[in-house]
């Protein structure tokens, strides 16, 4: 369970004080999720979600990620909608920690999604994207290739013992991607985490996108190479052809693909496999003291990466060239 910080009974009652929310009728740890600490959160006016941002969350991003999904709820976009307290702020401090309170969204979430779940995300992805166009704020993704270095330099060591030749194969990963990293594609706004535990359904209708909290200004196909590796792949490495084909049908019947993002897509696909890889193993080896959490395997990624370090062209991925 991702709760790294306990909150007592008499702080959360301070902290709620400040909402008109009604009173709390009952209140939970999330038993999901490895980056915040979550809870449910039940009040005589509805369900809500109260969050704590830990880790990786830095507080400066915070007007960011709060004011991007009251850009996103405003343009119809199903996703967690933040609520102010009675002075109008979205963000306040629990426990020594930001943390805000955001709506609860209906539906769950599929464990193994199948070739229309694909199609539905493809589409929802692109309406994600054309709802940020306008999105004033611009954070940058850092998370991306110039943050790989310095994270493998924290595991580097250890990384043969997680996998044997782990170590050598990042380098080379690395050596390849820095050299070949594309620039200037397409952007705005794009999510960089959508995982399948962050697309609800109801029934077989994508009811909403969460966690925001990776969102930054990147390349659009960057965010269309994180889902075909969160989506697309077995934990074996198993790649689901007809379900990155439906990936890309549904998100290009709303917004077709240029040319330069087309051609870019091995590498970005490359390059997304060994960002989650790494923030992977770097947790993997530093789970912290008493924190409920069951870290995400690295594997897996590194699984993947030998499918991307093969791919020709788009092509091999379930598009037509
Ligand atoms: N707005 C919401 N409505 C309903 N459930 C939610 C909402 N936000 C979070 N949850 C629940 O809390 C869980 C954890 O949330 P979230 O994915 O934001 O956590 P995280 O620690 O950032 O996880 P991740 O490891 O995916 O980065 C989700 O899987 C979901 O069950
Ligand atoms: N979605 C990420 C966790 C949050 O960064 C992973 O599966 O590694």
């Amino acid at each position: 369970m991702a709760v790294y910080t306990e909150v007592s009974d008499a702080a959360l009652a301070d902290f709620l004080s400040a909402y008109a929310i009604g009173s709390l009728l009952s209140f939970k740890g999330i038993a999901e999720g490895v980056e915040n600490s979550n809870f449910f959160l039940h009040t005589t006016d509805g369900s809500y979600i109260l969050t704590l941002y830990e880790k990786r969350v830095r507080e400066a991003d915070l007007p960011f990620f709060i004011g991007l999904m009251e850009h996103l709820s405003a343009r119809g976009l199903a996703c967690p909608q933040p609520v102010r307290d009675r002075t109008g702020q979205a963000l306040g401090q629990l426990c020594g920690r930001p943390a805000a309170i955001v709506s609860f969204l209906e539906g769950v979430s599929v464990k193994a999604p199948g070739v229309e779940h694909c199609r539905e995300l493809g589409r929802a992805l692109a309406a994600l994207h054309a709802a940020g166009r306008d999105f004033p704020m611009v954070r940058e993704n850092n998370l991306s290739v110039s943050s790989w270095r310095p994270l493998f330099v924290q595991a580097e060591a250890q990384a043969d013992s997680v996998e044997p030749g782990l170590a050598e194969r990042t380098r080379a990963d690395l050596a390849v991607l820095e050299a070949h990293w594309p620039k200037d594609l397409p952007g705005g706004v794009i999510h960089a985490d959508l995982f399948t535990d962050n697309v609800f359904f109801i029934g077989d209708a994508l009811s909403g996108l969460i966690d925001f909290y990776f969102a930054c200004t990147d390349a659009f196909a960057y965010d269309i190479a994180v889902c075909l590796n969160a989506w697309c792949f077995d934990p074996d490495g198993t790649f689901h052809r007809d379900m990155a084909t439906a990936l890309f049908a549904g998100y290009e019947a709303v917004r077709p693909l240029e040319p330069t993002e087309v051609a870019a897509l091995p590498i970005l696909c490359r390059g997304a496999a060994l960002r989650f890889m790494l923030t992977r193993l770097v947790d993997w080896l530093n789970v912290p003291p008493g924190a409920l959490v069951k870290p995400k395997d690295p594997r897996e990624f590194d699984r993947r990466l030998t499918f991307h370090r093969q791919a020709k062209d788009v092509r091999d991925y379930g598009r037509q060239g």
